[in-house]
């Protein structure tokens, strides 16, 4: 049985390759592999050797697939990809195709000819990968994020037409800045449901430029991301090491502007701290409009509990909002944690949610924790903060996060445990005493000149005190 699938699957490879050239069936199809058949639930799994060759498919030639596969398989088959998300350790992730829909495959394909850049930049259909429930209606404006929220209205409703170009909000985590980029997103489709939006993390781009350089497709890549008409990258403080990354956004970037197309950056930080960017893309992120998210006031925080209890029917009196939002520490993720984790619990215990019961789930959810911090602790959630290991912490790696999480972790050291230095060297890393000196001074030179960077050092410190 499987080998008449199989045998199925070689007929619409066949098919597929009268209709496409044959450098696209190389490309695109050739290094396809049949995986399974399920005759019970009708589902064909293909396997895909990237997520780039996945979303490539997806893109350009799913009218094409989903017809062979109806020819061959039936009309109501399914198809479904199976991603090698990582060559070297076999790592594959499994997803449904787009349902069929009528798109037509590139020109290129229709002709019957070779493919030319300009062919590349025909796709149809693109998938915007917003997320539908983040939009202006449920984004809550209050002091700290009227000007970016005002500026994301005019720009989804004038993409690319405003000064504000490129946008790039930064703010701390979980003050709203995907949730805001979103909501552009998803008012500029509403209002010209033929632009092309596309949003994606910085990430997730980095991975699909990886993918296309091991397969020799990088002008393919950069074909796909110049046909966009607003380009919203989130998170951007990631590439900041990313050298070849940054240099093909960079093209991109310049294509985009130069034609007019609105380019969206969010970041933790702001442009000039972005260390490890080049000048050349530092001055062009700052160009449009720099706007920061600021953390949410208690006020903020208030009216967006109300408006989570309206959306969802819930029941909190308003002395346990207010509660709750002077708890939170200006994060809204923090708040929503903190009301799901309410429901739970009166939904267990069958009781109503009131100052007793938020008290309880507050103090079990944040728990302060009075024991005198420990290098482990501390080294934990500085980690945590930097999102690295322990491992990476006592390398011999200069990579820039690993650096600073080493660095505030010995500042902290011994700002908190009063060990010496050489102690604490040998505690993280196997350091001498000269370098945890260094850090410390490293450390406090900046806290003098930069003011975002001491935020994130308080934010770090509220960290110690509550313990999960
Ligand atoms: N003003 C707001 N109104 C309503 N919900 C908000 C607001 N700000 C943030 N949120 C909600 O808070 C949560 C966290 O927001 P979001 O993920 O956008 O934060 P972020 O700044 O991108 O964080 P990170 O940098 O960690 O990714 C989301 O569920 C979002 O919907």
């Amino acid at each position: 049985m499987v080998n008449s699938h199989k045998a199925l699957w070689g007929k619409c490879l066949d098919l597929i390759r009268e209709n496409v050239t044959e450098q696209q069936f190389k490309t695109w199809f050739a290094p396809i592999v049949f995986e399974s058949f399920s005759a019970s639930t009708n589902t064909l799994l293909l396997q895909v050797p990237s997520h780039y060759a996945y979303e490539y498919l997806e893109q350009y030639y799913v009218g094409l697939l989903n017809k062979v596969l109806a020819r061959c398989f039936g009309a109501n088959v399914v198809l479904r990809y199976r991603i090698v998300t990582d060559q070297e350790h076999h790592l594959t992730q499994e997803v449904d195709a787009e349902q069929p829909a009528d798109i037509e495959p590139p020109r290129a394909a229709r002709a019957n000819q070779a493919p030319t850049t300009l062919d590349a930049a025909v796709p149809q259909g693109l998938n915007p990968q917003l997320n539908p429930r983040h939009t202006f209606s449920n984004f809550i404006e209050g002091d700290s994020n009227k000007l970016p929220r005002t500026v994301g209205i005019s720009i989804a409703e004038h993409p690319g037409k405003s000064t504000f170009n490129p946008f790039f909000i930064y703010g701390p985590s979980g003050c709203g800045k995907t949730h805001l980029v979103n909501a552009i997103g998803v008012r500029c489709k509403e209002l010209y449901p033929q632009k092309r939006v596309l949003y994606v993390s910085a990430r997730l781009f980095q991975v699909q430029f990886t993918d296309a350089v091991r397969q020799n497709r990088v002008n393919d890549f950069i074909n796909f991301y110049q046909t966009i008409d607003m380009l919203i990258v989130d998170d951007i403080q990631e590439w900041a090491t990313a050298v070849k990354t940054l240099d093909t956004f960079f093209h991109i970037f310049n294509h985009l502007f130069r034609n007019g197309k609105q380019i969206i950056l969010a970041s933790d930080r702001p442009p000039v701290d972005l260390q490890g960017m080049k000048d050349r893309l530092l001055t062009r992120f700052s160009c449009g409009l720099i706007a920061e998210l600021e953390k949410p006031n208690v006020q903020l925080c208030v009216d967006i509990l109300n408006s989570k209890c309206r959306r969802d029917g819930l029941k909190i009196p308003t002395d346990v909002i207010t509660f709750i939002a002077s708890t939170a520490n200006g994060s809204v993720r923090d708040l929503e944690g903190v009301i799901n984790s309410l429901l739970a619990y009166s939904v267990v215990y069958n009781c109503n949610i009131d100052m007793r019961l938020a008290e309880r789930v507050i103090k079990r959810a944040v728990k302060i924790d009075n024991r005198p911090l420990t290098v482990d602790d501390i080294l934990e959630k500085v980690c945590a903060h930097f999102n690295v290991t322990t491992q990476n912490v006592f390398s011999r790696s200069r990579k820039r996060d690993y650096v600073l999480t080493r660095q505030i972790s010995m500042y902290f050291a011994q700002k908190y445990t009063k060990m010496p230095a050489s102690r604490i060297g040998q505690l993280i890393g196997n350091r001498d005493h000269s370098t945890v000196i260094h850090s410390c001074s490293t450390i406090e030179k900046r806290l003098k000149v930069d003011k975002a960077f001491v935020e994130e050092m308080n934010s770090i410190e509220n960290a110690f005190r509550l313990k999960k």
